[in-house]
């Protein structure tokens, strides 16, 4: 089982190969790119147990040297001190502009590693192998890649595009549930940023793909991939079209940063709250109905999914610090901030047009 979205962004173009076994047959699809038989590998220490020796036994089988280095599992391994190791390390391996440099684990290790790579000798290439239902259906496509600050989510990275992105969904399979479960924040994104019958077919799909039915899986991955690929094709540097892939981010980088970064609360689920967050706005504001918010909270719940502030574990803030917050967002101009909004499922847009009160009532009704 095969599928592959071609991103064809004029001189950086790519493919995005989705299917079982592309991990043992990686070789295959890097060898062609590479100047010297090495590759360096960098993962984190949850996948590398479960994957790494697989992945470079597959390369050995072909004749492709490889270094692996692993670093910590966890959202605040995207951050200044692991950037640093992980550029040291490359530079001691002696990474050559014209080599590969590969990312294999969720969308941390993609997002910090595509980073190392467009900052090492001002940028070497890289493939994405992600390993997360999160990194297949986003984070792997589209050449976002960066860490987290004190101030704010992804507020130091830079575009560069993967080379090639394998995204191989038997991997899928070693995810504990409620990674699983985070990604699929991601995948209920796209239906309703821009596909109203994806949505549909994921609230007929989401449980038997949860239970993980591989052609339903393969079919989420590519409707996802295909429609990032066409947002950033339009828009590759966010100047409009591609803040629609923000919908939910809002609130749920707010989230993610009043919770620091911890197991307290998962990017994806972050999204996932603020999908439900930015359909509550949209419908106090008058520009859906108000039977849509229902509708996106009850298949979040029926997943099993984090909806409301109420379930994220521990105290927050205070709905005026959560706003504070977004005051960091990379969607602000000119000190105002803008949001991603919905005049029904599948139909989203950018609106600067949103008073603060509304923000905050939502906040408050959590
Ligand atoms: N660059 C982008 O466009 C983009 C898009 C979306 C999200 N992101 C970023 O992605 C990050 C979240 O990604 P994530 O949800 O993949 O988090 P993650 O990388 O932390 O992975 C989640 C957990 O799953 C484990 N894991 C990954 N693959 C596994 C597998 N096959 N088997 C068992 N365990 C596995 C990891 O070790 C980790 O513990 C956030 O930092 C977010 O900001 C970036
Ligand atoms: O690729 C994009 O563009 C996205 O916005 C995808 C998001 O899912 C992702 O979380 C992204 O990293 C958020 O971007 P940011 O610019 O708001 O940090
Ligand atoms: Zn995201």
């Amino acid at each position: 089982m095969r599928d592959t979205v071609h991103v064809g962004l004029p001189g950086r173009e790519y493919d995005v190969l989705i299917g079982t076994g592309l991990l043992a047959e990686a070789a295959v699809h890097i060898a062609p790119l590479l100047k010297r038989s090495r590759v360096v590998v960098i993962s984190d220490e949850n996948v590398a147990a479960l994957h790494l020796a697989a992945f470079q036994d597959g390369l050995r089988a072909h004749g492709i040297d490889s270094a692996a280095m692993t670093l910590q599992a966890g959202e605040a391994t995207k951050s200044w001190p692991h950037l640093m190791a992980c550029v040291d390390w490359l530079l001691d391996q002696k990474v050559e502009r014209g080599d590969i440099v590969v990312a294999l684990g969720g969308g941390v290790i993609g997002d910090l590693v595509g980073f190392a790579a467009a900052i090492l000798r001002r940028g070497v290439r890289f493939v994405q192998m992600p390993t997360s239902l999160l990194a297949q259906v986003d984070s792997s496509v589209g050449g976002k890649t960066g860490i987290n600050a004190r101030h704010g989510k992804n507020l130091i990275g830079a575009f560069h595009q993967p080379s090639l992105v394998l995204a191989d969904v038997d991997v899928l399979g070693t995810l504990r549930p409620r990674d699983f479960l985070a990604g699929y924040g991601e995948v209920v994104k796209y239906g309703l940023l821009g596909d109203a019958a994806f949505f549909e077919w994921l609230e007929g799909q989401g449980p038997a793909l949860a239970a993980g039915d591989m052609p339903a899986r393969i079919e989420a991955v590519r409707r996802s991939v295909q429609m990032k690929a066409d947002i950033v094709l339009r828009d590759e540097t966010e100047q409009g079209d591609r803040a629609l892939l923000n919908l939910g981010h809002t609130f749920g980088h707010a989230l993610e940063a009043a919770t620091g970064y911890s197991d307290r609360l998962y990017h994806g689920e972050g999204v996932a709250i603020g999908c439900a967050m930015a359909f509550a706005l949209s419908a106090r504001l008058g520009l859906c109905s108000q039977e849509d918010p229902s509708r996106v909270r009850a298949h979040l719940r029926d997943m099993g999914m984090k909806t409301d502030l109420a379930d994220i574990d521990g105290d927050l803030p205070g709905p005026e610090v959560l706003l504070e917050l977004m005051g960091q967002d990379k969607k602000v101009v000119q000190g105002q901030l803008r949001f991603v909004l919905a005049r029904g499922i599948g139909d989203a847009f950018v609106t600067g047009d949103v008073p603060p009160e509304a923000v905050l009532e939502v906040l408050r009704d959590g």
